[in-house]
């Protein structure tokens, strides 16, 4: 079972610093890893996550400090903008902000970005995430495991993975795989190549049970 955290786990939260997994969710996830191998794959530093994650790029790590800090002094100005230090990426959140503003917001972590071709900016909900442009991503850690767990080229291994963004790139790579499948989170159809959808963390419990 491979687990996102934010939006699948926990519920979507203002403060990033305060989405937590309810109680019932952490017993459920428990349980969930007695009976099958079981990760958690987040792109969240792991001080703040509970279970594993893969963290391949640590010589991106001073980068990844000197943006942390430019783009800090460049927003700290813009009411409702706060930036994460993921530590081997980087998030400035929009959901506090003026809608106005949001746009402005992009083209000033753009051009903090500019000096630096090594990172690359994609976009999750109502996050710009910054990370380095190497070729990592849930996809690949998902097959990473499952290629160390020796799975990978077992007939009667099932994987699922459940995550809330199209930025999930795992969906794409187990339908490349024709190997198990994805379930997306979500209370709105979304562009993914998930197989089935629940709408909020609570189904999810409730069917991981
Ligand atoms: O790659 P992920 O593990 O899915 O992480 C994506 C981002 O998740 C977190 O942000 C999201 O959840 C926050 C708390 O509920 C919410 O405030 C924010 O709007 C969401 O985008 C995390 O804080 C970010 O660092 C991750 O990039």
């Amino acid at each position: 079972m491979f687990l996102d955290y934010d939006g699948t786990l926990s519920p979507i939260v203002a403060d990033p610093d305060r989405a937590f997994m309810f109680r019932k969710m952490r017993k459920t996830v428990k349980n969930l890893a007695k009976c099958f191998p079981t990760a958690i794959v987040s792109g969240r530093c792991r001080d703040k996550d509970t279970e594993l994650l893969f963290q391949p790029v640590s010589e991106f790590l001073p980068m990844i400090n000197e943006v942390y800090k430019q783009l800090v002094e460049t927003t700290k100005s813009t009411p409702g903008a706060k930036v994460e230090n993921n530590k081997f990426c980087l998030s400035v959140h929009f959901r506090c902000m003026d809608e106005k503003k949001w746009s402005e917001l992009a083209q000033q972590v753009k051009s903090v970005l500019k000096e630096y071709p090594k990172l690359r900016l994609t976009q999750g909900r109502k996050v710009l995430e910054i990370r380095p442009t190497i070729k990592w991503d849930k996809g690949k850690a998902l097959e990473f495991l499952l290629e160390s767990l020796g799975f990978a080229d077992c007939t009667d291994v099932f994987p699922v993975y459940i995550g809330d963004d199209r930025t999930d790139d795992a969906f794409k790579r187990l339908r490349d795989r024709g190997q198990g499948f994805g379930i997306l989170v979500s209370k709105f159809p979304k562009d993914t190549s998930a197989s089935y959808s629940l709408q909020e963390p609570d189904e999810v419990g409730f069917k991981l049970t």
